[in-house]
């Protein structure tokens, strides 16, 4: 079973601590959804709101249509995993994940033969007669999947569920998790910190910051298209250029920042065309930059010269100083850049992303 997710102006006092502020969110039925951002945001608050174990203090939650705002966790459609995913040591595998159907009554031989095909989807048949402790971290782990997902939750909630693993089988299991959660459809609203782990799982990304949400989207929008200073720099690497818009025309504006004036189309302000005078960020990814020929209409934001490079055996990795500011550029692997090296600091138009200062919630 899946359901759709409704949540509308949530907001969560402690004493006079605001932990969510009037957070709206829609979530679609058999989505993967991953709420991201630093410790403290509220990520773990805005989950326990959906799974009801914390009320909101203003605001409402519906699931599958149904007003859930004050129903408790156990008369939810959620269930919901954490990441000391406590698993019974004296059990076998099977009857750890028939556990939850024991306890709503489903006789033996059913509950053995939907037990069976769960450990069957995370790949644990062959291991249902063993112990937990004779298991490895990620092994375990994926028995508390298939026992989250016993009992045919509408939505499942995972607060940080790879976080005690190494990087190595964090990465494996990403994969897997994804893999499952579009083979049973449920819905999925899962927490990390981790921003490579929300691109490598997300349908959407939630960024969040300090309670609120600063940006919404597919891994590739919030990457390409951030929507605040907080969501770029927070989503992988970013050049945060301050400048000022000096003259606008119908499709395109002259924005000027400390290494000189560039013509910027409409497209590249994420919140529509600013006007003369304003402040705004341009946000520019590493590897945007091209250095010298390239096939693509560029724009140059001026010139620099390479004060530091690192090979990272897909990139290059260079400290570029240009008039007082300093960026970073990934170049191509094949070049060869050297310290001292003036750069034409190119790219084009389009990848650069413009911000009004103190852009926040857009949605
Ligand atoms: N019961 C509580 N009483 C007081 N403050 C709380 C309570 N629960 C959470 N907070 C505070 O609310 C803020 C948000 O907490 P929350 O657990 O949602 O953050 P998080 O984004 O999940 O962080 P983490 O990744 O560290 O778990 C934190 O500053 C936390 O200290």
């Amino acid at each position: 079973m899946t359901a759709d997710v409704s949540i509308r102006n949530a907001t969560k006092v402690f004493g006079a601590f605001r932990a969510l502020d009037d957070v709206s969110l829609d979530i679609a039925a058999g989505e993967f959804i991953v709420l991201l951002g630093p410790s403290g945001c509220g990520k773990t608050t805005l989950l326990s709101i959906l799974g009801g174990f914390i009320e909101p203090t203003s605001g409402t939650v519906s699931i599958g249509g149904h007003d859930m705002t004050h129903v408790s966790p156990a008369k939810r459609p959620t269930t919901t995993m954490f990441q000391d995913y406590a698993l019974f040591p004296h059990m076998c595998l099977r009857d750890n994940v028939g556990f939850g159907l024991r306890m709503r009554g489903m006789g033996k031989a059913e509950r053995y033969e939907k037990a069976f095909s769960l450990l069957d989807l995370v790949g644990l048949r062959a291991s249902s007669a063993k112990k937990p402790h004779e298991l490895s971290g990620g092994q375990r782990q994926r028995v508390a999947l298939a026992r989250a997902l016993a009992v045919d939750p509408d939505v499942l909630l995972l607060d940080e569920p790879l976080g005690a693993l190494d990087l190595k089988l964090r990465r494996q299991m990403q994969d897997e998790l994804k893999a499952i959660q579009k083979r049973v459809g449920t819905t999925f609203v899962h927490v990390t910190h981790d921003q490579e782990e929300a691109m490598a799982i997300a349908d959407r990304i939630v960024v969040m910051n300090k309670g609120r949400i600063e940006d919404v989207g597919t891994p590739a929008s919030i990457y390409m298209r951030p929507r605040s200073l907080f969501s770029a720099g927070f989503m992988g690497e970013a050049n945060f250029l301050p400048a000022k818009v000096r003259g606008t025309a119908a499709n395109e504006a002259e924005v000027e920042t400390a290494l000189g004036r560039v013509a910027l189309p409409a497209s590249a302000f994420v919140a529509g065309l600013a006007a003369t005078g304003r402040d705004v960020t341009l946000c520019i990814r590493p590897e945007h930059f091209r250095n010298g020929n390239t096939d693509v209409p560029t724009v140059s934001l001026g010139r620099g010269r390479i004060t530091g490079s690192a090979f990272f055996g897909t990139h290059h990795r260079c400290h570029v100083a240009a008039d007082g500011t300093s960026l970073t550029a990934h170049l191509p692997q094949t070049d060869n850049p050297q310290i001292g090296a003036e750069l034409d600091l190119r790219l084009k138009a389009d990848s650069i992303v413009v911000l009004q200062d103190g852009a926040g919630v857009v949605e």
